[in-house]
Formats: structure tokens, sequence, C-alpha cells
């Protein structure tokens, strides 16, 4: 029987109001710890609902560029203080639809908030640059200007901060968003939305039109009225976006995937390094693109290192996010909970030796719970060491030296984030200059990325272009060379 804990129909946001699909279809969003329970329902959108949300922000960009950054600021403050007032709720809704725990969820949610200052603050910064020019007469200067219209396609796996991360900046810089979220988290993401909608945002500056990947996302890769388009998400779409919206000329930014190394020096603190490979490998059930999947251990303390490991993942707690004494939850949904068991299968079925866990937890409500698992003797050519599995799957390699641990690392098509821990500063410094990632980190986890620094990855992950920080204002604005003359 399915229960309905939330009865509320979530409707499409155009033009500064709520409205119902063309299509007049709903889909259900649900559970991942109680299958049965609707969440919410959201609108099935047809294109030409995402058309009219354009033809809504194109109306919309050309008024809010004419604020001031203050002004535009201003709203982005009030969206803050507002995410703040529901925070409770909205990561409440956020543990109920994609699983993650609910102080994780607190903690994305309060992410958010520190997103929206943070480019509340940008709109008082400088948007360009005296340039001397030869001739001693004349001023020049380049200004940062807006795109136009933006396209935000996201996942599921951090329903709150990607949207925000990517949206808040392009509101700052005086653009106007259509978000196409996730479906499976697109309940959190309307919650998100009337943020906005309570701070008063001015008409058609930001829209959200929820529907399939196929359709939605689809249209806002084509749509030639979208200037940009930011994605986070799988390879292979992301892939597919970027040559749509290339294909009409459009700027685009991908991020993508990765096969996170953490690297594990004979000389490190091993306690630190077995709590990061257990924070940055199965928090969020692994559903993060900077998890650490492949722990790669020197010989000489690999043995103790695996007995610290085992001990310690022995102690996590599988359950309802929302249970007080949860510290993993379910995979976010049927597909992924389905795709991580196929990779433990594929795993075992090319010689890795299951150590611990893998198995899926019998739940009477149906959740989709699996006992975290650890992989020995991985080596390189396997799938479990090069694809991204998305899961609560640790893959264990181990190598004699540092060095090999690098090229290790490296032998995977992704570069998203790495870590090595090591007290040998030889080492580290070697690892900074030859690990081929976006994000080094040393002695910590490779996942947990901050507001204010540059994030993206090298190779697969990403498409070159960095998001949050100071780099969101590369992919936001364009640049006018301006030079005056009396
Ligand atoms: N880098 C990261 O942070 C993430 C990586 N992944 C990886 O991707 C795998 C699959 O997850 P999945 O959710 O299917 O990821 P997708 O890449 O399919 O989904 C990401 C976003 O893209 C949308 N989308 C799907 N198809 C299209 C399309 N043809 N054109 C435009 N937009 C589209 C989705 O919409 P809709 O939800 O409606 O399908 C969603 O909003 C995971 O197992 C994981 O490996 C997934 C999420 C995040
Ligand atoms: O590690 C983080 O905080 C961010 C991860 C992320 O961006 C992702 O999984 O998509």
């Amino acid at each position: 029987m399915k229960t309905t804990m939330e009865t509320r129909t979530f409707l499409n946001y155009i033009n500064g109001k709520w409205s119902e699909s063309s299509s007049n279809e709903v889909t259900e969003s649900n559970n991942p710890a109680k299958p049965n329970e609707v969440v919410g329902k959201i609108q099935s959108s047809t294109k030409q609902d995402l058309d009219n949300a354009v033809q809504a922000a194109e109306a919309g960009q050309k008024k809010w560029k004419k604020m001031t950054g203050a002004e535009r600021g201003n709203y982005l403050f009030k969206v803050a203080d507002i995410l703040e007032q529901n925070l409770e709720d909205i990561a409440e809704t956020m543990t109920r639809e994609m699983g993650k725990t609910l102080p994780e969820a607190k903690g994305e949610t309060a992410r958010g908030v520190a997103i929206l200052r943070y480019y509340a603050g940008e709109g008082m910064r400088s948007e360009g640059d005296v340039i001397p020019s030869t001739d001693s007469s004349a001023l020049m200067f380049s200004k940062r200007v807006p795109l136009g219209v933006v396209g935000v396609i996201t996942p599921w796996n951090f329903p709150v901060a990607i949207p925000l991360w990517k949206s808040a900046p392009a509101l700052i810089y005086g653009n106007a968003v259509v978000l196409k979220p996730a479906t499976e988290a697109a309940v959190t993401a309307a919650k998100v939305i009337e943020c906005f909608d309570k701070a008063g945002f001015p008409e058609g500056v930001i829209n959200l039109v929820t529907g399939k990947g196929s359709v939605i996302g689809q249209r806002i890769a084509e749509n030639e009225q979208i200037t940009a388009v930011t994605f986070t998400g799988s390879n292979s779409t992301g892939q597919h976006i970027g040559k749509t919206v290339a294909a009409r000329g459009g700027k685009y930014q991908l991020e993508m995937g990765g096969k996170n190394p953490l690297i594990v020096a004979d000389d490190c603190d091993i306690d630190l390094a077995v709590d990061a490979a257990i924070s940055g490998g199965l928090k969020s059930t692994g559903q993060k693109c900077t998890c650490s999947s492949r722990v790669i251990v020197q010989a000489g303390i690999y043995e103790k290192f695996k007995q610290k490991l085992i001990a310690k993942v022995e102690e996590i707690t599988v359950g309802d996010g929302l249970n007080e004494n949860t510290w993993m939850g379910p995979c976010a949904s049927k597909g992924q909970y389905e795709s991580v068991q196929e990779y433990i299968k594929i795993g075992q079925e090319e010689g890795a030796e299951l150590i611990f866990g893998g198995r899926p937890i019998n739940d009477e409500d149906g959740g989709y719970y699996l006992e975290p698992a650890i992989f020995d003797h991985v080596s390189t050519n396997m799938k479990i060491a090069q694809e991204e599995i998305f899961g609560p799957v640790l893959a264990l390699m181990k190598v004699d030296t540092v060095e090999e641990a690098i090229d290790l690392a490296n032998d995977v098509d992704f570069g998203l984030s790495a870590s090595i821990f090591s007290k040998n500063i030889d080492h580290i410094l070697s690892f900074i200059d030859d690990i081929d990632a976006g994000l080094v980190r040393i002695n910590s986890e490779t996942a947990g990325v901050e507001l204010q620094a540059p994030f993206g990855g090298m190779k697969a992950s990403s498409s070159y272009s960095r998001e949050q920080g100071q780099a969101a204002k590369e992919f936001f604005t364009t640049m006018k060379t301006v030079f005056v003359k009396g």
C-alpha cells in the first residue's frame, strides 16, 4: 500500500508563478528508505513548458541585468535567510527524497545558505579591470557582462547545494536561470525555489521546470535562446549535452564523474587515513563525485591498514537517514541500488576478493540498503578500479612505492579529486605536481569542497572549466573591453 506522507503536488515555477505542466501529468518522487512512501508529486513537463520558461527568463533578464549588483545581492541575501528559516524542513525532505542522513542533509542545506551569502556579496565586488592604454588620453577597461539565459541541469546527490552553486553565481552576475533538477530530487529543489519566490524575486529571473532529462534536459541543451548550460551528472549525459550545446554555438560547463584515489603512504598517520577512507568513501552512501573509491596503500602498512579499516567499517550502522543512529543511508534509488550490486558482482567475477560486506540488507519497508563493501586484490584493469560505481564500495590496491601509487592513481579516465596521507614532504610535493586531479588533498579526504574555491576536474571529469568561488565568474559572464577617448 502506498503511503503519502507529504500529499503536496509541486508545480513548475515560470515567470514568477507556480503552474501545472501542459501535459497534465505528474511523477511521484519516492523515499528510497521506504519506496512505497511518496514524498511529493512533480510535474512531468513538456518541451513547450520549457520553452515558456525560457521566454519568461529572456524577458526577466532584460530588467534584472539593469539592477545594480548590490540590488541583486539583496535578493540573494533574502533567499539565504528564508532558506535558513526552512532548513529543518528542507533537510528532512532531502533525506526522505534521496536518502542522505539528516545531519548530512542539514549540513548541505547550511552550505546552501553560505553559498547564497557568498554570491550575494559578489554583487558589490569588482566587475572589471582598468588596463593601461598606449594612448595617454584614453581610458581602457574591461567590464564583465551577463550571458543572458542560463540553463542549469542538476543531479540528485546534492539537491540543494548544486542547484544553488550554479544558480546563485548565474543570478548575481545578471543572468536569468531555468533550472531542471534531477527527477529523483525534484521535490527538494522545488522547496528551494519556494525560497526564491518568498524572497520576491522578479518575474522570470529564476524558473523551475521539472520533468524527464531526455525531454526537459535535452530541450535545455537544444534551445538557442539559452546562451549557456551548466551540468553536473554522469559522463554519458554530460558528453551528450556538451556536444548538443556546442553544435549550436552555446557555452557549456560539465562536472561529471570521478574515480578518486586515496594514497596511503607507509609514513602516514594510519588512523587518520582509515577515517578519511571511510568518510570520503562511504558518507552519502558513496554517492559523491568526489568520493574515494580507490584506496592505494603502500605494502609496509597494507595489512595493518586493512585490519583497522575493516574494524571501523564493521561499526557502520545502515538505515533510514532520519534515524538518529544511522551513519549510512540507502542508495538513492532502485536504479542505483541495482547498479551498485551489479558492480559488486562484476568485481568478484573479475577476481577481486570481497573481504567485507556488499550484500543487500533485508528491510521490512524494502529500503535500498547495502552493506558497505571492501574489495581486496583489486588490479587497475578491473571495472571496479576504472568505472564510477557511485555506491559504498572501497577498492584496496597494494603498491610498493609512492611513485607507483601516483602512476596507479593516474591510470583512469577521470581526474576529479585525489588525496595522499603522508608525513614526507617529498612525497607530498611530488603528489601535488604529478597527480592528474583538479582537487589535490593532503592528509584530508577526497570529498568535501569549499564553496569559495574553484571546483572541477581534469580529463573526463570536467569540461576544463571550473565552478564555485571566483571561478564561477569566468563561466557566467563574458567580457567587454571598453576604450574611451574624449
Ligand atoms: N558527478 C556527479 O556528481 C554525479 C554523477 N552521477 C553518475 O551518473 C550515474 C547515473 O545517474 P543519473 O541520475 O542517471 O545521471 P544523469 O547524468 O542521467 O542525470 C543528471 C541530470 O541530467 C538529466 N538528464 C538525463 N538525461 C538527459 C539528457 N539526455 N539531456 C539532458 N539532461 C539529461 C537528469 O534528469 P533526470 O533526473 O530527469 O533523468 C538529471 O537532471 C550515477 O551512477 C553516477 O555514476 C550521477 C549524479 C551525480
Ligand atoms: O564533495 C563535495 O562536497 C561535492 C561533491 C559533488 O560535487 C558531487 O558529488 O557532485
